[in-house]
């Protein structure tokens, strides 16, 4: 398995080196005409503020897949349809070892709805959003390859 992107490396790193990786399903929902939502991290959160794609963690006993309806759900108020797994990041932040599991949506029911408080924005590249959530930054960059962008990642 490759090394995780390591974010805030001056910091400490809480729970020590053996610490368990925190698994966390995350969507992309992309739009017919290609833009893609981020939204601001609620406050109170770590790295409230910062941009990210709308997601949470892995509850016990639930799949990616049953983890990532669940959060749309509760965070942005939207019945997702099909969910196409895409890329899986490791991140070792100060608070977290997070493994993102990114996946693709193309289809929704429902208005957004911001139930914490968030902003939200569909974007293009390069995004006009900042700042930009450390493990979200990669994602930026994948979206670019994909569609042919040369160093336009934010
Ligand atoms: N949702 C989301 N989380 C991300 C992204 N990129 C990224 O590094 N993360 C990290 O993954 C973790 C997700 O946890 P969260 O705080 O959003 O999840 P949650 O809603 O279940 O948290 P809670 O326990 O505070 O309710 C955080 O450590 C966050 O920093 C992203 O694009 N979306």
């Amino acid at each position: 398995m490759s090394e995780p992107l390591v974010a805030d490396g001056h910091r400490p790193r809480e729970g020590g080196p053996d610490r368990k990786e925190v698994e966390v399903a995350v969507g992309v929902l992309i739009r017919d005409d290609g833009a893609f939502l981020l939204t601001s991290r609620p406050a109170g959160k770590v790295y409230e503020g910062y941009w990210e794609f709308p997601g949470g963690k892995v509850e016990p006993g639930e799949t990616v897949e049953q983890a990532l309806r669940r959060e749309l759900q509760e965070e942005i108020g939207v019945t997702i349809a099909a969910v196409h797994p895409w890329r899986v990041e490791r991140v070792d932040y100060p608070h977290a070892l997070v493994r993102l599991n990114f996946c693709k949506v193309y289809e929704w029911s429902g208005a957004l709805h911001m139930h914490e408080g968030q902003q939200f924005a569909w974007q293009q590249l390069p995004v006009t959003v900042q700042p930009v959530l450390p493990g979200t930054v990669p994602v930026l960059k994948w979206f670019a390859e994909e569609r042919g962008f040369v160093g336009a990642t934010h």
